[in-house]
């Protein structure tokens, strides 16, 4: 167990941390398809959390819906222990809980920093900012250059246009942007499914300084080297709902993929949400 996740883990008779997100019993319904039944979910501060499930287990409704972009039809929602209610994504923001999608929302033509900025862009002081909205491009620039290298990514400026660089670097704007917004929780979707070897090893890196900033990290992968590498627990979800969160030092990756696809049954520990 690494360090952040022993923080997690209060001692015997301390009393329990808050958990960063939870939810209770989430239910989302499409017509007769029910995409999230009844799906619990438990995010510790400081750690890397896994959700691994098979091609339509419903992983991608369940991290809309805590991501404010699918509203549950039932269940509960809590940050930190406080209930909360998504309305849109921009509520789940406003929470700190900023999400990096597969297709990444990054604007090709557009530079860095006005890609790190995006829809938060800072104005010049004054009225040429209040009254005429023109954008304090310097700040925004320096700005970004502190948060791509407070993460380590390596680009030379931020002037560049994100069209310019490599599918891993772009990656790493986004990363960027959602780290340097993200205060309370990020959810990653795939991350690493259109990168190189070495790319992916990057972004990898990308979670686990995000992580030793304290910042807990959802992380949803088909990739089975990765989540043992970068996850501090699994969730395995299936058929809509939590069957099991395993410890990654305890099982190995062939068990993981026999509970994810039912050939294996969790114990009453796993399926009670782990340790
Ligand atoms: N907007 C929607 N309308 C109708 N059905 C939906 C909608 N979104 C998801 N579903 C259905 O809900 C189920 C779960 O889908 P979801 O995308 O959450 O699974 P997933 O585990 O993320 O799958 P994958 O790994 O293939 O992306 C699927 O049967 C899917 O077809």
């Amino acid at each position: 167990m690494n360090e952040t996740s022993a923080a997690a883990a209060p001692a015997v008779g301390a009393p329990a941390q808050p958990l960063a997100l939870q939810a209770r019993g989430l239910v989302k319904r499409y017509g007769s398809v029910t995409a999230i039944n009844g799906a619990d979910f438990d995010l510790r501060s400081g750690e890397v959390l896994a959700v691994i499930g098979d091609n339509g287990a419903g992983k991608s409704s369940l991290i809309k819906a805590l991501a404010g972009a699918v509203v549950p039809d039932e269940g509960e929602i809590r940050m930190k222990g406080e209930v909360v209610h998504f309305r849109n994504t921009g509520d789940a923001r406003a929470h700190g809980i900023e999400t990096v999608y597969q297709d990444l929302a990054v604007i090709p033509a557009l530079d860095i920093a006005s890609n790190l900025y995006l829809g938060r862009e800072i104005r010049r002081k004054g009225i040429m900012g209040s009254l005429f909205r023109r954008l304090d491009m310097p700040a925004m620039r320096e700005e970004a250059s502190k948060h791509l290298s407070e993460l380590k990514i390596g680009i030379k400026s931020v002037n560049q246009a994100v069209e310019t660089l490599s599918g891993g670097q772009r990656q790493g704007v986004a990363v960027s942007r959602a780290a340097a917004f993200g205060k309370g929780v990020i959810i990653m979707d795939e991350p690493t499914a259109a990168l190189g070897v070495r790319e992916s090893g990057q972004v990898i890196e990308l979670i686990k300084s995000i992580r030793d900033r304290g910042i807990p990290v959802v992380l949803i992968s088909h990739d089975m080297p990765h989540v043992f590498e970068v996850a501090d627990r699994i969730h395995v979800h299936r058929l809509g709902r939590r069957a099991a969160v395993v410890d990654p030092k305890q099982r190995s990756m062939s068990e993981v993929v026999a509970l994810m696809t039912g050939a294996e049954r969790p114990t009453d520990l796993e399926a009670a949400g782990g340790a």
